[in-house]
């Protein structure tokens, strides 16, 4: 079996402690064993960033854009075998492991061009012959610690704006899908990113992430993942003055309105509650629907997700791969039996047992439920979506604000007013009329509010503001 290292400085380094990546499609299949570190591998990473920074800091924006763009090439040119790598190792289907592998790409071209944009501002004193520059800088060593539910995009996310803006990384990606880090760390290694400035230590949470988190020469820790450990990290990076960024969970609304076309709104639910086996924070899992057209809506899902293909993430007519593993899996069950207590109806949730030995669920739907029930006020991040029967559009709002989170909402209306007043009113960072929660541009800001999200926005120019500094200079020229 193919083993796979850890990229330090400009080597690859075995700490040892080999951990297989199962395919959640067939867990006969083993993708390939991945090295885990130690609290001892993230001192040999940091030192690495450390000796690298001060010339990548002062490196030309020229260089910086030309081994990005150089990166989004490359993965662009590989799509097709990494979509395939990250669809084996996450379990999302090929069209989306593929579609995921060229947002990745996009994302690092995007920061290339950044890395030619930056700029300042000149600003006039309140003192005569006093000029004022205020600047960005990097923050020095960044930490990253991503999921396991979007292995490319998310670390690209993160790595691409870092890298743009001077700074040297160390990542450790999840311990269940570190194969796409791995990839990303090979291809940084053979564009020319210099010995250093990119650094990946696999290996758990509990050991690699904790001794990230407190090294004192990070300057900044950017997460994303559940409440419970973003909280964590919160709390240790308050103490050690770090600076710090998390995308946590959703418990997104998607309101669906009388006057909706339910041929727009029943494929936006379905794509956003179901699509990616329901594993991301923006899908659409309270579905808040208007009385009058309540009940054709629950025809319409009910027959829509009979028809959904689930099975091998690598087969091209699947529509719905495998949840990542057993212990969310068996999280999804037991929140269908929680729906079966909670619920009026439930539909579908059962677990499926296919001919590949994988951890297959058939899409739930729970009909007749409150939003006080804790099937909709708890994260489930499987594919199961609940139904709220509301009044109006002032009580969808309503439902649609009272909880813990605020990351996507979505409206599905052919009424402009109430487009508009529901873009101005619901509590959340990204809004979708007549579109699914999921599924997000790359060039745009990403995030959202309450319990959703911490810090500053990812994504898009937005991404400065966590991966720099700011310098106010003052120079007198009297
Ligand atoms: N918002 C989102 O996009 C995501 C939300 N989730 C939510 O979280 C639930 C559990 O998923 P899970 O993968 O366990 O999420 P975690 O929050 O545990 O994992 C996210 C990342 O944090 C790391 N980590 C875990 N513990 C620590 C720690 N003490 N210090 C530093 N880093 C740490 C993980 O490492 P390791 O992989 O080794 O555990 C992983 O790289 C899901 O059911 C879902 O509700 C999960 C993934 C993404
Ligand atoms: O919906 C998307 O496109 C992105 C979702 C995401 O980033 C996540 O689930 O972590």
């Amino acid at each position: 079996m193919t083993k796979h290292d850890n990229l330090i400085g400009a080597d690859w380094i075995s700490f040892g402690n080999y951990q297989d990546n199962i395919n959640p499609s067939d867990v006969s299949d083993v993708i390939g064993a991945y090295s885990y570190g130690t609290a001892e591998s993230v001192d040999a990473a940091v030192d690495a960033a450390r000796a690298a920074f001060p010339a990548w800091r002062d490196a030309t924006p020229q260089a910086r854009h030309d081994v990005l763009d150089a990166v989004g090439n490359t993965i662009a040119a590989r799509k097709d075998e990494i979509g395939r790598l990250l669809s084996r190792e996450e379990g999302k289907t090929l069209a989306e492991g593929i579609g995921e592998t060229m947002r990745a790409a996009q994302v690092f071209k995007f920061f290339a061009g950044e890395a030619l944009r930056q700029s300042g501002d000149l600003q006039a004193s309140v003192r005569p012959d006093i000029d004022i520059e205020v600047t960005r800088e990097p923050v020095g060593i960044v930490g990253l610690i991503t999921p396991w539910n979007f292995p490319i995009a998310i670390p690209a996310w993160k790595i691409a704006p870092a890298l743009a803006y001077g700074n040297c990384v160390v990542i450790k990606p999840a311990d269940l899908t570190p194969g796409c880090a791995h990839v990303i760390a090979g291809i940084l290694h053979d564009c020319g990113c210099p010995a250093g400035v990119f650094n990946l230590v696999m290996g758990r949470g509990s050991v690699v992430g904790e001794a990230l988190i407190n090294h004192p020469d990070i300057a900044a820790i950017s997460f994303t993942g559940s409440v419970a450990t973003g909280q964590r990290i919160a709390e240790t990076c308050g103490r050690l003055r770090k600076k710090v960024q998390l995308e946590m969970g959703g418990k997104n609304p998607m309101v669906v309105l009388n006057d909706a076309d339910l041929s727009v709104a029943v494929p936006a639910c379905i794509n956003g509650t179901f699509f990616s086996t329901g594993q991301r924070c923006t899908a659409s899992s309270r579905l808040i629907v208007e009385a009058g057209i309540h009940d054709a809506f629950v025809d319409e899902m009910t027959r829509a997700i009979k028809e959904l293909k689930i099975g091998n993430a690598l087969d091209q007519a699947t529509q719905i791969g495998p949840v990542v593993d057993a212990r969310q899996l068996n999280s999804n069950l037991e929140y269908v039996e929680i729906a079966k207590g909670e619920a009026e109806e439930v539909i579908g949730g059962e677990r499926l047992e296919l001919s590949d030995n994988g951890f297959y669920q058939a899409p739930a739907l729970f009909v007749g439920t409150r939003n006080d029930m804790r099937i909709n006020r708890e994260e489930i991040f499987g594919p199961c979506g609940s139904i709220i029967k509301v009044g109006d559009f002032d009580e969808a709002i309503a439902v649609a604000n009272d909880t813990d989170f605020g990351l996507s909402a979505g409206i599905c209306t052919q009424s402009l007013k109430h487009a508009r007043n529901f873009k101005r009113k619901v509590e959340a960072g990204m809004v979708m009329v007549n579109l699914p929660t999921a599924g997000v541009d790359y060039h745009v800001p990403f995030g959202g509010r309450k319990g959703s999200s911490f810090g500053a926005r990812e994504q898009g120019r937005y991404a400065v503001e966590f991966y720099t500094t700011v310098k106010t200079s003052y120079v007198y020229a009297g």
